[in-house]
């Protein structure tokens, strides 16, 4: 669609198409050809600009593009620019090389853009790209976006913007004349009428019946789901917080020893979450337990099983974790384990087609648990215990969602702890319990904790302070504060207004009208960011490029 109806290759978009559907290419080729078809970039400079939210994605988009400019006659470089990478080498690199292509995380290219060696590089850019362009220009990364478009030539200097996603809520509508000019073409492939989730994807969803059977539902379900799927069996459980993944990858090493244990998340170091991404992306079976720094875009061949446990930030972030499988037009399955006090999320998610799961876990429940209790006698205890702070940090932020109060919370995370097999609730440090809002609560445990670990740099799990731009995904799920500021959804910028009681973070609803599409006339709004009549739906529009 958009080889064919974007009136030119250096034209500004807005492009919608579901998970898996290859906008990355859809962006790559129009952008490269604008570039090679355009007046010839002086050496040195930067002809197109990649913004992505993770580092794995910016990697990903990297190793797309070098696929594509290898057929080229001329080597064209394409350089990337991200955290937990040696940054004085990567910006030698950067300044002596000819970076035509670079793809950055906002945290990164904003350290980069201190340097005026470094904005220099920037005089003749030609096509900046949003990447997931709804997370990129939501609260967690907004203010990082605007800091860098300050270091750019201005908007007037004629560069091109492209901005693609597989979801687009209407307020990204507002902001994203931060990078496209008015008359920007508006592209979708997602048809109003269907959910924006992929079609061949059967979902479902879970109740917990008890905090206690949290382990022994997830490890009956994947059982059971592997039972029916024995060969090349590659599937990813999303987890809320980063220790709760780790905890998870842990149990499962030791329950599901007939499988390769992948674990990403943001407490690993990058040449880790590097080295694991290339390699679960090359195996044909798996197990992967991930934060959602792989929530967006990550494309990792034949997985077909997404299992989340615990709620996504929102339902578009349900849609881009499902979209991990299923890609590429393959099958996939997905099913969603949540608490009691969870179980609202199918619920206020009508557009999502999440069906009860159609066997009865209960009886699975009760035959595995004995295993599992023997399994988490192998998982060490500082495991548990961040993984049980990180519990009560995450679900702290979400007390009225949750509809609990605080000794509900600590109760129902004592429970989580009693279910890691823990004989009493680990101990938190006082003054943890301090920051997290806690101090006095009935149930805690609380006294010094001496941590043997040099002090992290940066925010610690679950208390996260701001985010540096490329943990955001990370921090908006981990910090229901993020999450909390990325609701802007109150109805007061003119979105449908959603209801209320749940648009406060955790598994914020999918918005209605979340497209901010008009009503497919081609007129109806001339300068880009204006309104037209909106229609509902989710995130679906008509399918007819108009142009704005
Ligand atoms: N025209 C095509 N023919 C065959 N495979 C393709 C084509 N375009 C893309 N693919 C493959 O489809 C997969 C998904 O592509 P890509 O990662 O760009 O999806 P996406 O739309 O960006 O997904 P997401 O919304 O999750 O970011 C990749 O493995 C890619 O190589």
């Amino acid at each position: 669609k958009v080889l064919t109806e974007l009136p030119s290759s250096s034209s500004e978009c807005l492009v919608q198409a579901k998970t898996g559907t290859g906008k990355t290419i859809a962006f790559l080729l129009p952008a490269l050809q604008a570039l090679l078809s355009g007046k010839p970039l002086p050496s040195g400079q930067v002809g197109i600009l990649i913004l992505s939210p993770t580092r794995e994605l910016a990697l990903q988009i990297a190793k797309e593009c070098d696929q594509i400019t290898a057929s080229l006659p001329q080597r064209l470089e394409c350089h990337t620019a991200f955290g937990g990478t040696a940054r004085a080498s990567n910006l030698k690199k950067f300044l002596h090389g000819k970076p035509t292509v670079l793809v950055a995380t906002p945290g990164r290219l904003n350290d980069y853009l201190t340097e005026e060696s470094a904005r220099g590089k920037f005089q003749d850019i030609r096509t900046l790209i949003l990447d997931e362009a709804d997370t990129m220009l939501e609260q967690g990364f907004l203010l990082a976006i605007k800091d860098i478009l300050k270091k750019l030539p201005p908007k007037k200097a004629g560069w091109q913007g492209m901005c693609f996603s597989a979801t687009i809520p209407a307020k990204v509508t507002d902001v994203v004349k931060i990078v496209l000019n008015p008359g920007y073409t508006h592209l979708s492939t997602v048809d109003q009428s269907e959910p924006p989730t992929v079609a061949n994807v059967p979902q479902y969803f879970i109740t917990i019946p008890r905090m206690m059977d949290t382990f022994n539902a997830l490890f009956a379900l994947i059982k059971l789901e592997y039972a029916h799927n024995p060969t090349e069996f590659k599937a990813i459980v999303f987890g809320t917080t980063a220790n709760g993944v780790a905890l998870l990858a842990a149990l499962f090493t030791k329950l599901m020893p007939e499988f390769k244990v992948y674990q990403l998340q943001s407490r690993l170091s990058q040449s880790v979450r590097t080295r694991t991404t290339d390699e679960f992306k090359a195996a044909s079976s798996g197990l992967m337990f991930a934060s959602d720094v792989i929530g967006r875009g990550m494309d990792f061949p034949n997985v077909g099983h997404v299992f989340q446990l615990g709620l996504p930030a929102s339902g578009e972030q349900y849609v881009h974790r499902v979209g991990r499988t299923a890609r590429a037009g393959n099958d996939g399955r997905a099913v969603i384990l949540l608490n009691e006090n969870e179980s609202y999320f199918p619920r206020i998610n009508k557009l999502l087609p999440i069906n009860p799961y159609p066997t009865d876990l209960a009886p699975h429940i009760s035959s595995v648990s004995a295993e599992v209790s023997v399994a988490f006698e192998s998982v060490d205890e500082v495991t548990k215990s961040k993984a049980y702070q990180a519990f009560l940090g995450f679900n702290k932020t979400f007390l009225k969602n949750l509809r609990l109060d605080t000794p509900g919370l600590v109760r129902m995370a004592n429970e989580y702890a009693n279910a890691m097999g823990c004989p009493e609730p680990p101990m938190v440090d006082k003054k943890v319990v301090g920051k997290m809002g806690l101090k006095g609560v009935m149930g805690l445990r609380v006294g010094t904790i001496e941590r043997d670990e040099p002090p992290r740099q940066g925010p610690r799990q679950g208390l996260r302070q701001g985010p540096r731009p490329e943990r955001a995904i990370e921090n908006a799920v981990t910090n229901g504060k993020e999450r909390w500021s990325t609701n802007g959804r109150n109805g007061s910028n003119g979105d449908a207004p959603l209801n209320n009681r749940w648009t406060r973070a955790g598994g914020q609803p999918l918005g209605n009208g979340t497209n901010g599409r008009n009503s497919g006339n081609t007129n109806t709004t001339r300068n880009g960011g204006g309104r037209g009549k909106r229609r509902g739906g989710a995130g679906g529009v008509d399918d007819r490029a108009t142009k704005r």
